[in-house]
């Protein structure tokens, strides 16, 4: 569905002494498949958007080549635009009009009959839980119903591949969650591939097969969430033996798994890989050693944890750098990531 190879983007800022390149893409390679639900992560001015822009024909590559739905970006971008869907990270531009009006005169601009656009975009308004909002004009509408309705219009012509720009900066927890449905719905019940720009962990975690992470303009992780966190951070186990002598014991179980074992009171911590597996083992090895435990913890490694294994920064952090070093008319800073831990807790003692 999408293959694109050594994809690079400079931009030439300022003039005279003051003229500067910025390399927002430097050769990314990507391959989606028919059917995957890919999220592209980075932090703000990571290059998500400008990646996006080249794939949807609206920038031409300053170098490197790509196909998206079988075209060639670069020599094909009708056939291109035809295949596709896109949902801007700014949303689209309405006028005046009711918004299924809008869907309509959109429909028809991908050469489809009104009849059609009409019965689709029904469709669409219900699918999308905008029924009622046929007649009303989207500035009257909320954020949420807002991006629901770019969404409606980046579907209007049935595409198989679905771009979605940042689809939830911007909204409350709720109407997030709510839309979160709706992306996972596309390709269950729409078939739809789906390429999808983020900078919320959460929701690259919660909807996406495969994660593609950018940082600078380049690739530096692709795999599944649950592999990206396998292979660099390793889960979090934290023991509380309900003794001190307790703890040299648990150290040396506990040590026998994970490289770095820390020791703070009657905490035992350290990253094993696969807690799941590595786990049960570890308790019937602590109980015949004789060691009670208060409790037991296990933190999964967030995609946050992944990011900073990579490049020596959390994402919050290189938000906070993109940021400062925005330049003038660049990116306006968004709303931060939201690392979400999954915390599992299993007490098999006293309460803490
Ligand atoms: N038209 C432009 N001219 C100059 N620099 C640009 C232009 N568009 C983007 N950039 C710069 O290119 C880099 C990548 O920007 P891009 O919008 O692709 O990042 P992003 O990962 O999508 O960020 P965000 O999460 O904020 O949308 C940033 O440094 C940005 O300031």
């Amino acid at each position: 569905m999408i293959h694109a190879r050594g994809l690079v983007q400079t931009f030439h800022t300022g003039r005279g002494k003051e003229r500067k390149e910025v390399h927002a893409v430097d050769g990314v390679d990507l391959d989606v498949e028919e059917g995957e639900v890919v999220g592209f992560l980075g932090p703000n001015g990571a290059g998500k958007t400008t990646t996006l822009r080249m794939l949807t024909t609206l920038l031409r590559p300053t170098a490197g080549t790509a196909t998206v739905a079988g075209y060639d970006v670069a020599t094909q971008p009708v056939q291109v635009r035809r295949s596709i869907g896109y949902c801007s990270q700014v949303g689209s531009t309405f006028s005046g009009a009711y918004a299924g009006d809008e869907v309509v005169d959109h429909g028809m601009l991908y050469g489809m009959s009104r009849k059609d656009a009409v019965a689709k975009g029904q469709e669409l308004f219900d699918r999308l839980q905008l029924d009622g909002l046929w007649r009303r004009m989207p500035k009257n509408m909320s954020g949420g119903q807002k991006r629901r309705l770019d969404i409606v219009m980046g579907l209007i012509h049935s595409p198989s591949l679905v771009f979605l720009d940042e689809p939830t900066t911007g909204l409350d927890p709720q109407a997030r969650a709510n839309l979160w449905e709706h992306i996972a719905g596309l390709r269950t019940e729409q078939g739809a591939t789906v390429f999808l720009t983020t900078h919320y962990l959460d929701e690259a975690d919660a909807l996406a097969d495969r994660i593609v992470i950018i940082d600078r303009g380049r690739i530096v992780a692709s795999d599944t969430s649950d592999n990206l966190k396998a292979q660099v951070a390793g889960d979090l186990v934290d023991l509380e033996v309900s003794a001190d002598e307790h703890v040299a014991v648990a150290r040396d179980k506990l040590g026998s798994l994970a490289p770095d074992v820390a020791v703070e009171g009657r905490h035992v911590r350290g990253r094993v890989s696969r807690a799941g597996r590595a786990v049960p083992g570890l308790l019937r090895d602590l109980e015949s050693a004789g060691v009670a435990l208060d409790s037991i913890e296990v933190a999964r490694p967030t995609l946050d944890d992944v990011f900073l294994t990579l490049t020596g920064r959390s994402l919050r952090d290189a938000e906070a750098t993109a940021e400062a070093t925005d330049p003038p008319g660049g990116v306006p800073p968004e709303a931060g990531a939201t690392p979400s831990p999954t915390t599992t807790t299993t007490s098999t003692g006293a309460a803490r």
